[in-house]
């Protein structure tokens, strides 16, 4: 069985949130989507908006599904569902993650996301900057 994680593409102003993964986690140091795992019973939806607010204390609306990842990182598998969404504020912190930082979409070429992201970042950037 995957493990069911739900992520938020956090958007304000033109720009993308992205934290980095604490250095004492698994892929640690590594940036990131602030998201985490769907808890029984809570819709993908649910758990975006909550995983949001606890790593980076924003509270956000949770828009479209942008895409299902699948990957085998041959301890575990994960199934990620990625939503766009919508900030009234750019005013996230660094709650349950090292460090957070708002990015234009073509940028997230220069950071290092966990493998299982690579298919994610053109589809945000042909989205959010056509
Ligand atoms: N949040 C997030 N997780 C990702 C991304 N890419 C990726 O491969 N993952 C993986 C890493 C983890 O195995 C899993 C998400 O777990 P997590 O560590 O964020 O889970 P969580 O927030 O519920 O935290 P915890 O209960 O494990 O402390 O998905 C991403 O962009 N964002
Ligand atoms: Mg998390």
């Amino acid at each position: 069985m995957p493990k069911a994680i739900a992520i938020g593409i956090v958007c304000f102003a033109g720009k993308v949130l992205i934290d980095r993964r604490p250095a004492d986690a698994a892929l640690g140091g590594l940036w990131e989507f602030p998201g985490g795992k769907i808890l029984p019973g809570e819709t993908p939806e649910a758990c975006v908006a909550r995983e949001v607010l606890e790593e980076v204390g924003l509270t956000v609306t949770v828009g479209e599904l942008l895409a299902t990842l699948e990957h085998d990182y041959s301890d575990f598998v994960v199934r990620i569902r990625a939503y766009l969404c919508h900030s009234e504020s750019d005013a996230a912190r660094a709650i349950a993650c090292d460090a957070v930082e708002w990015v234009e979409p073509r940028e997230l070429d220069g950071y290092t996301f966990p493998v299982a992201n690579a298919p994610l970042i053109p589809l945000i950037q042909q989205r959010l900057c056509p």
